[in-house]
């Protein structure tokens, strides 16, 4: 997948060292601060790149808006604000720099639950109105009190070596980590029932997803201690707002921490405002990552992940084509190259592309990978796809978005390896080889191709051979007759009559049914006119 990036649109507050770093490399970078919804509609047709941080939504209708996007980028962990099923679909690269901001929101974290604990921004507040009272703002020790982390990766596993230093014991619980990695941290991994009745101190740090919303809700915090304190640094959503309210106002809960919010930022009236207003509530306006330090490696980090991938280098923080890398790998290339091609090629003989098949008909695309070389089935069933839907989306199809359109329109592809070709003894030479089989209504067309000098060459169509293959590169014209020989000589010399020359020909043996390719300088206009007694014309095709 080549991107070919020149104008950057940078909606959030990033640092400039991302812009400098993109306009060194020679792109074109544009600051939008303070665009509103309606600017961004209008003007993101114009930008092949987006980067954001939690502020701009990224939203379906951006989107759509935004024809020639082919990548978000994230200057941050957090990607709730990018609709990535909407991004994925429309084929563009979704990427964040997990990890350039995790010490910043671990070390948030912590100072919160130290503010929590000594009530420090309700005593600050208190003294700087005049106040002097020592009273009222008594504390807890964090020693010896139990701190449940909830969510054991980057920052939540920082946390709990920060905050055992703190003589704090720590539970926790995350559905990918073991008991054994997490004692290695010092943590005791628990189930979330058995969490709720020990946590003194409950942290959260988790992505908001389905899975994560509500995550504490009324009946976790029931199970907890009054004295519980609860501490969200991860994201609005985690912690059910209402809940946390009741039982804040029920005294069922003594404090709560909060840096991430449902709404941001909050209106007048609403639950998460009531909850910024309570006593016991301290809060900030998300900055965990607000520290100097993580807004300059993230900003660096966005801007040199971006480079890496143009140059085809690497895919970092690709958040929603695990294919990606794989398809910088150089080995694959030439077999992505070919199965794109047969693809393509398949389609072509089921007279043009799936827009015009009546809607509902099925299709299946059975992709054999024969032998070293072809083993990443994944990648060369993307890369069929991407060759067999060719043309069906205007603003394009891609290894990011072809497993889902195909899926849309009705086409189910089966893709395997196997260690050796069947066709050793027919072609000397094929050992490594993609058979691919589509089969459409009453349509049924089988191709075999391999790479030959790094090119995609095609060896047969539904079981007629060309001995010497046949070079998918450049314009093809394809005919099927009987007679080939005949037949040759009359549209070399048709060709070459109207200008256009011919610089490779290629052809199955006679039979009943022949196949002929000619490779051609230029695209040949009309083709439908080379039409003869013993040769139809069935497709032009541009490699
Ligand atoms: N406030 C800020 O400014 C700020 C800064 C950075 C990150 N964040 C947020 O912090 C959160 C954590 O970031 P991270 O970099 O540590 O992410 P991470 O991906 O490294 O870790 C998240 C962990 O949560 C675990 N998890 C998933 N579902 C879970 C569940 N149901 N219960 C418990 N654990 C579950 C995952 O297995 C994973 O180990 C994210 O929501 C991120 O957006 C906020
Ligand atoms: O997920 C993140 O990276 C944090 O929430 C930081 O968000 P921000 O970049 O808007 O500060």
């Amino acid at each position: 997948m080549t991107l070919n990036i020149q104008n950057v649109l940078i909606s959030d507050p990033v640092d400039p060292i991302c812009s400098q770093i993109l306009q060194d490399y020679g792109m074109n970078v544009t600051y939008a601060r303070q665009w509103t919804k309606e600017r961004l509609l209008q003007e993101i047709q114009n930008y092949e790149v987006l980067i954001v941080r939690s502020e701009t939504k990224v939203t379906d209708d951006v989107l759509a808006a935004a024809t020639k996007l082919r990548l978000v980028g994230r200057a941050g962990t957090g990607l709730d604000n990018v609709d990535i099923s909407a991004a994925t679909r429309r084929g563009v690269l979704v990427m964040n720099t997990p990890g350039g901001n995790t010490m910043s929101a671990a070390e948030h974290t912590c100072a919160m639950i130290a503010a929590l604990s000594r009530h420090i921004p309700q005593a600050c507040a208190a003294l700087k109105s005049g106040i002097w009272d020592r009273k009222t703002y008594m504390g807890n020790e964090l020693h010896g009190k139990t701190l449940a982390i909830l969510g054991l990766g980057r920052i939540g596993r920082e946390v709990a070596i920060r905050m055992q230093a703190f003589g704090m014991k720590t539970i926790g619980y995350d559905p990918i980590i073991d008991k054994q990695t997490a004692a290695e941290i010092g943590v005791d991994k628990m189930e979330l029932e058995e969490i709720w009745p020990l946590a003194d101190y409950i942290t959260v740090h988790t992505p908001y997803m389905p899975q994560t919303h509500h995550l504490i809700s009324t009946s976790a915090l029931m199970r907890c201690k009054p004295s519980v304190r609860i501490i969200n640094i991860a994201r609005g959503g985690i912690v059910d707002e209402s809940a946390l309210l009741d039982v804040l106002n029920s005294n069922r809960c003594q404090g709560a921490a909060l840096d991430v919010f449902v709404q941001e930022p909050p209106k007048e009236g609403t639950t998460t405002s009531q909850l910024i207003q309570h006593p016991r509530v301290i809060c900030t306006p998300h900055l965990g990552a607000s520290t100097v330090e993580a807004q300059e490696r993230v900003a660096r980090e966005i801007a040199e992940q971006l480079i890496d991938l143009v140059e085809g280098r690497q895919a970092v923080g690709i958040a929603n084509a695990p294919n990606l890398a794989r398809s910088m790998v150089e080995r694959n290339k030439p077999w992505m190259q070919l199965a794109q091609a047969l693809g393509h090629l398949a389609n072509s003989l089921a007279e043009g592309s799936l827009d015009r098949c009546p809607s509902g008909t099925e299709t299946t695309v059975e992709l054999i990978c024969c032998g070293e070389g072809t083993e990443d089935v994944n990648l060369l069933a993307s890369s069929a796809l991407v060759g067999h839907l060719n043309g069906m989306k205007a603003n394009g199809i891609n290894i990011v978005n072809a497993a889902i359109l195909a899926r849309d329109v009705g086409v189910t592809i089966n893709a395997r390896h196997v260690g050796s070709s069947k066709y050793l003894s027919i072609v000397q030479d094929l050992e490594k080889l993609l058979q691919l089989t589509v089969s459409q209504g009453p349509f049924n067309i089988q191709l075999i191709g391999s790479v030959q000098g790094g090119n995609p060459v095609l060896y047969a169509i539904n079981g007629c051979w060309f001995p010497f293959g046949a070079t998918l590169s450049g314009n093809v014209l394809l005919f099927n007759g009987k007679q080939p020989d005949a037949t040759l000589t009359a549209l070399v010399g048709a060709l070459t009559a109207s200008g256009v020359g011919v610089s490779a020909v290629m052809c199955t043996p006679p039979g009943a049914s022949c196949w002929l390719a000619l490779r051609t300088a230029d695209v040949f206009q009309n083709p439908q006119k080379l039409n003869g007694p013993d040769a139809t014309f069935i497709a032009q095709l541009v490699f």
